[in-house]
């Protein structure tokens, strides 16, 4: 990471008033949200909250009706050039090219960066060793999941937007993948993590954001929000503050 940027106080990520409307749908409504650089964000709501539109108008792929984004002090949308270089997204929906084999994918990623992660690196990362010659198409829904989450870390990322991290996958994938998270973390990586997994967000996040229909509801460490909540858990306090039960993603 680029200690410059840690020691010249640059928020990872600000986000100011964002406003996102799909026709007469309000999405997100004024949202405001501040990263420090080499925090773990979890971003945690309810089915239709707000968060997948919430981090695509962070990482520049949605356009904001109002409001404005800084990563790292760029314009992820005027700055594009620059915001690939330094940001990993990995969304809900990847396109990738099917009949590629996952070496293929991730060789065909690392040409775009300078100084790429190397591939066995990432498939350790993300424990596809084996997968490595197997077409992406072949894949079962939770490995091509982890082919999304190793492209988004190969050009070392110093910020990355992890969606729905473990949504899918089976519990020895999802404890890899809570290590991948706490690799990223131990190296100084921010990350922003949206889950719907209570237990993910307490165990690797910083700070978690709680959005309720495209609100930010409240947004602290795990135990000041059940402080203030009341509560006795981040589940209850998650109840008390948006009157929602968090349901499991599957
Ligand atoms: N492309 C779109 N066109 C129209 N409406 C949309 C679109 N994308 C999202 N929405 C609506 O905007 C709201 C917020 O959606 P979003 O996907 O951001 O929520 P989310 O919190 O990520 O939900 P989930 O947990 O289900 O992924 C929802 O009501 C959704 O139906």
């Amino acid at each position: 990471m680029s200690s410059d940027t840690k020691e010249s106080g640059v928020p990872a990520i600000e986000a100011e008033g964002l406003v996102k409307r799909y026709r007469d749908k309000v999405a997100v409504d004024g949202l405001s949200l501040r990263v420090d650089v080499g925090e773990v964000l979890g971003v945690l709501g309810t089915n239709g909250a707000g968060k997948t539109t919430t981090v695509e108008m962070i990482a520049g792929l949605r356009r904001p009706d109002r409001g404005s984004v800084r990563l790292l002090g760029l314009d992820p949308r005027r700055d594009r050039a620059r915001v690939r270089q330094v940001l990993g997204v990995q969304l809900q929906q990847a396109y990738l090219h099917g009949a590629l084999t996952v070496a293929e994918l991730l060789g065909l990623y690392r040409s775009f960066y300078p100084d790429p992660r190397p591939a066995d690196e990432l498939l350790e990362l993300v424990g596809l060793e084996e997968q490595r010659r197997v077409r992406f198409e072949k894949l079962s829904g939770g490995q091509q999941q982890r082919v999304s989450i190793a492209l988004a870390l190969v050009g070392r990322p110093q910020v990355v937007i992890l969606d729905e991290l473990t949504t899918g996958l089976d519990p020895r994938a999802r404890r890899r993948m809570w290590a991948t998270v706490e690799h990223l973390r131990d190296e100084g990586v921010t990350v922003v993590l949206v889950s719907h997994a209570m237990e993910e967000v307490e165990r690797l996040c910083d700070r978690v954001a709680l959005l309720d229909a495209g609100r930010l509801v409240d947004v602290g460490t795990p135990a000041a929000l059940t402080a203030r909540a009341g509560a006795a858990t981040l589940d209850d306090a998650f109840v008390a503050l948006t009157g929602k039960q968090l349901e499991a993603a599957e």
